[in-house]
């Protein structure tokens, strides 16, 4: 469904001349220095897959995005969303994705929402009983109702994302992309976005790129993630096998019923970092060694009634990844 194959961008910019007159002195330099902000990116992603695409700032994802949505021309690579190229065959891929940009809004900033959906229907030729549908679905799923007459810029910036999402399905588009949809808001209003989200994706199979910097809206909605950095990608996969890539430790607690033996020689995979009573706690990395060994390892030293463990956390997965 969307196809990169050796993406590249390269932004040239003058460079900046100091001292007297510096500002007239850039104008006319012929001087540019360039930056590579996307490298040899590809990747193919199939029809209903959510996909997040992460990587610190200045990494290359927003350039990406604009690529793939034809908004930014490539210095080289190729780009194809069902089949078409995104520049050349402008007006058939619009009708077919929908963008949201989380610090950006589509709408009409004076407009009653309404208003916004009234002219968003017109530009992409929606019938209008269609758009009655389908703003009644969006309507209950993200809530819109209670500011369906407020202008835009009076809304808040968890009604205004709302607004953007159901806006960028008003064409019913089969790709979705998401910058940043839930930069700044709080919990409650990330939940419903969440919802929603999933339902588009797990109910009406539309197919997700979601840029994020926010990890639990990866972990909670992605099945599969890139991560890039310096413009290049670095990883491409499922979450758990990231995880396992990395192989950052699980923390194990177990506690035993009575006495218990802790052995001289243990295998250096694991450590102990704890004995509290007759709770033990070890750290273990399971890239080397399976669950089912660790307890079988642990049994040996004593009844075990309780066992309860802690996976490293996505956030410090991703650390390691950056
Ligand atoms: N129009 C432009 N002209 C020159 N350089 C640019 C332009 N747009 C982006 N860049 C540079 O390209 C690099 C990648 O930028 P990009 O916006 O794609 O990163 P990002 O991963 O989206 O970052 P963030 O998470 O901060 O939004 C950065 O070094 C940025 O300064």
């Amino acid at each position: 469904m969307i196809t990169a194959r050796q993406l590249q961008k390269e932004f040239k910019t003058p460079v900046v001349r100091e001292g007297r007159f510096s500002g007239l002195r850039t104008l006319f330099s012929r001087e540019y220095v360039s930056k590579e902000a996307v490298r040899d990116i590809s990747f193919d992603i199939p029809q209903g897959e959510f996909v997040g695409y992460i990587g610190p700032n200045g990494a290359g994802k927003s350039t990406t995005i604009k690529m793939l949505t034809g908004i930014l021309h490539p210095t080289s690579g190729e780009v194809l969303l069902a089949g078409m190229n995104p520049h050349q065959e402008r007006l058939q891929t619009v009708r077919r994705l929908g963008v949201v940009f989380g610090q950006r809004s589509q709408l009409w900033w004076d407009l009653p929402v309404k208003d916004s959906y009234d002219i968003l229907a017109e530009m992409y030729g929606v019938p209008a009983e269609l758009k009655r549908k389908r703003l009644a679905q969006f309507a209950e799923l993200l809530d819109l109702e209670s500011f369906w007459s407020t202008p835009v810029r009076k809304l808040s910036l968890g009604q205004r994302m709302r607004a953007d999402l159901a806006a960028s399905m008003l064409h019913d588009p089969e790709l979705l992309f998401l910058d940043e949809p839930t930069i700044g808001l709080d919990v409650n209003a990330k939940r419903n976005i969440r919802q929603f989200l999933r339902t588009i994706n797990e109910e009406f199979g539309k197919t997700i790129l979601l840029t994020t910097h926010d990890m639990d809206d990866i972990e909670q909605l992605c099945s599969r993630v890139m991560v890039i950095n310096h413009g290049r990608l670095t990883y491409d996969g499922t979450i758990s096998s990231l995880r396992d890539t990395i192989g950052l430790p699980t923390i194990i607690r177990v506690t035993y019923r009575g006495e218990f033996h802790i052995p001289d020689a243990i295998p250096p995979a694991i450590q102990i970092t704890g004995v509290d009573g007759l709770v033990v706690t070890v750290q273990v990395n399971r890239k080397e060694w399976s669950t089912m060994n660790i307890l079988k390892l642990l049994e040996q030293w004593g009844e075990i009634i309780d066992v309860e463990m802690q996976e490293p956390d996505f956030e410090d997965i991703i650390h390691q990844v950056y």
